[in-house]
């Protein structure tokens, strides 16, 4: 178990490793020998031999101060450790997380990844810092005890280590128990947790169908069942803990009876049998505290084991030789790729959006629209083909200048939790005042902070939540502008918004895509009608590219398409360009 999480230390600090073992070791040497003296320094107070009593306790002095020291020094070089761990795992899960497929964190819970980022690498680097010090000093300090014991007492030695394989597996049996029960609870607690959120954020949904109750009705099961777990941790821990303490307690007791019977029978005297009844307490204090830290050892481990999970996600080849970009150009060039292998979303791709041109996406739901836009910002790498972007294949550049080409506007519109004005600012980190004015006010922001109580400065709340959809997409929209990257790889989704937030967001994109590359996954008709290709997407492949005039005069797909979507729309008010 603490394998794992030495396997997680970085390098540099690997060779304190061996000074930290060492410096517990002698810790616990010390204050077993601190222990064991406690018999010749009572001895000696009982026969009134107060020289001896002095030496003795000299001696014991000697063996304390021996537990401060490495106590002392085994604190430094354990929190070293441990912070350097601290600070070298979050490093390199920060740089994992930078290599990881973009793709990778599509549908994810963020939750279990802050856990391992933050709580859990807290855990294993504690473990180094504390915990360690306590479990070998539970084990090695009643060994080392009771050998020790043999030299003094070989009856009372014998029964301290033959008691030492019985508490052990009375611990494991107590701790069997408690580990199904805990991953039964932490299970229910997940659970409970999930409903709960569920239940929050699902109120308008819940409300909207009159269907609290039934929302009510799954919280509250989980909470029942949450309920019984902790229940049945209890039912299934607290025996475990009574029989263990019981057993302990025991031992101690054969310990005394030991020295007592040795009294009765002369062999030792009073005074040895009150210290070896004082030591044998001793024996059993570290024996307990071990075994408490059972739980604590096992949690730390699984943290090691998610850590080492998230490290060991594949990433994708990472680029580093730099390249120039050439003319800001999109070609796929005989692309395939599937989510999951067998599994075809794209087949054999072929397509150029020259610079400067605007090509549209078409297609039925599912046909692989957003999966191409992917591709092209290199959320996963192809299956087969080449994707190049800039003249260069996606693959053969580093990230920094992939993406510096780029701007993104998808669908799911992220606002961090900052003002209007730092969420605009992450498309160009070193605008200016008047750039990122510029920006929000061709995005139509600036109508948007006209109404928040600190203006530019407003914080937005989690995710932009204190922001509607549309005003949303305009941040988003601005942030883009603000990055002014030569080609836009661009979601259009404004069927959701209102006429006026549509008219709004069609009037920054138009400005964002003026004189760009875009590439268009398109749902208005004046965006596809006005593109200088349309490429109509179904089933992952392209079955028919043209201009609308020349795909309308096919009439096929295309066609059909559009006049379904024509006479769908037909009572809005589309704008005249874009
Ligand atoms: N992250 C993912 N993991 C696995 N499969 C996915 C993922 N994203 C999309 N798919 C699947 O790939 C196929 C194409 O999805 P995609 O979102 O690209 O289609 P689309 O044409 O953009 O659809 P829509 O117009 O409805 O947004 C679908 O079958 C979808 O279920």
């Amino acid at each position: 178990m603490i394998r794992k999480v030495f396997r997680l230390v970085p390098d540099e600090f690997a060779p304190l490793i061996p000074r930290l073992l060492a410096a517990i070791v002698l810790q616990a040497l010390c204050q077993a020998i601190a222990y064991l003296l406690l018999v010749p320094v009572l001895e000696a107070v009982f026969d009134d031999d107060l020289r001896g009593a002095w030496l003795w306790a000299l001696g014991m002095s000697a063996a304390v101060l021996g537990v401060v020291v490495f106590g002392y020094l085994q604190s430094v070089i354990g929190l070293r450790i441990g912070l350097g761990m601290q600070r070298g795992l979050q490093t390199r899960l920060g740089d994992q997380l930078n290599a990881l497929p973009l793709g990778w964190f599509e549908g994810r819970d963020a939750g279990p990844l802050s856990r391992v980022v933050v709580e859990q690498v807290r855990e294993t680097q504690g473990l180094i810092a504390y915990l360690l010090t306590k479990v070998l000093t539970g084990v090695i300090v009643p060994v080392v005890v009771a050998v020790g014991m043999l030299f003094i007492d070989w009856r009372i030695g014998v029964a301290m280590l033959a008691a030492a394989p019985v508490l052990y597996l009375v611990n494991q049996l107590a701790n069997r128990a408690y580990t199904g029960a805990d991953a039964r609870l932490h299970a229910a607690a997940a659970e409970a947790d999930s409903r709960v959120v569920e239940f929050a954020q699902a109120q308008p949904v819940l409300r909207a169908f009159g269907a609290v109750g039934a929302g009510n009705k799954a919280l509250e099961s989980a909470l029942v069942r949450q309920r019984a777990a902790v229940r049945k941790m209890m039912i299934a821990t607290v025996p475990g803990l009574i029989v263990f303490a019981l057993f302990v307690q025991a031992v101690f007791l054969v310990l005394a009876y030991i020295a007592v019977v040795q009294v009765t029978g002369g062999s030792i005297s009073a005074a040895a049998a009150i210290a070896l009844i004082a030591v044998s307490s001793r024996f059993i204090e570290p024996v307990n505290q071990a075994a408490q830290l059972g739980a604590a050892l096992r949690s730390a481990a699984a943290a090691a084991d998610r850590i080492t999970e998230l490290l060991a996600e594949p990433t994708l080849p990472v680029a580093t030789e730099p390249v120039t970009p050439g003319a800001p150009a999109v070609v796929f060039d005989a692309v395939s790729f599937g989510y999951r292998p067998g599994e075809s979303v794209l087949t054999d791709l072929n397509f150029t959006v020259p610079a400067g041109t605007t090509t549209a996406i078409v297609g039925p739901s599912g046909a692989g629209k957003t999966t191409l836009l992917r591709l092209a910002a290199r959320f996963y790498d192809v299956d087969s083909g080449v994707v190049s972007v800039g003249e260069h294949d996606v693959r053969d550049q580093p990230s920094d200048t992939l993406l510096d080409q780029l701007a993104l506007v998808f669908q799911n519109v992220y606002l961090f939790n900052r003002s209007v004005a730092d969420n605009i600012r992450i498309g160009k980190p070193g605008a200016t005042d008047a750039e990122l004015t510029r920006a929000a006010v061709a995005a139509r922001v600036d109508e948007i902070v006209e109404r928040l109580p600190d203006g530019f400065d407003t914080t937005v709340g989690e995710g932009g939540a204190s922001l509607s959809g549309g005003e949303r997409q305009r941040v988003s929209i601005a942030r883009a502008l603000l990055k002014d990257a030569p080609i836009v790889l661009l979601d259009e989704a404004t069927s959701a918004l209102d006429p006026h937030s549509e008219a709004v967001v069609v009037r920054g994109i138009h400005e964002l895509t003026r004189g760009k590359t875009v590439l268009v996954v398109a749902h208005r008709l004046t965006t596809i009608a006005h593109a200088d290709q349309i490429l109509f997407l179904d089933g992952g492949r392209i079955t028919e590219r043209g201009t609308h005039a020349e795909l309308l005069a096919r009439d096929g797909r295309y066609a059909a398409f559009w006049n379904e979507r024509e006479r769908a729309t037909g009572w809005r008010l589309e704008p005249a360009t874009v």
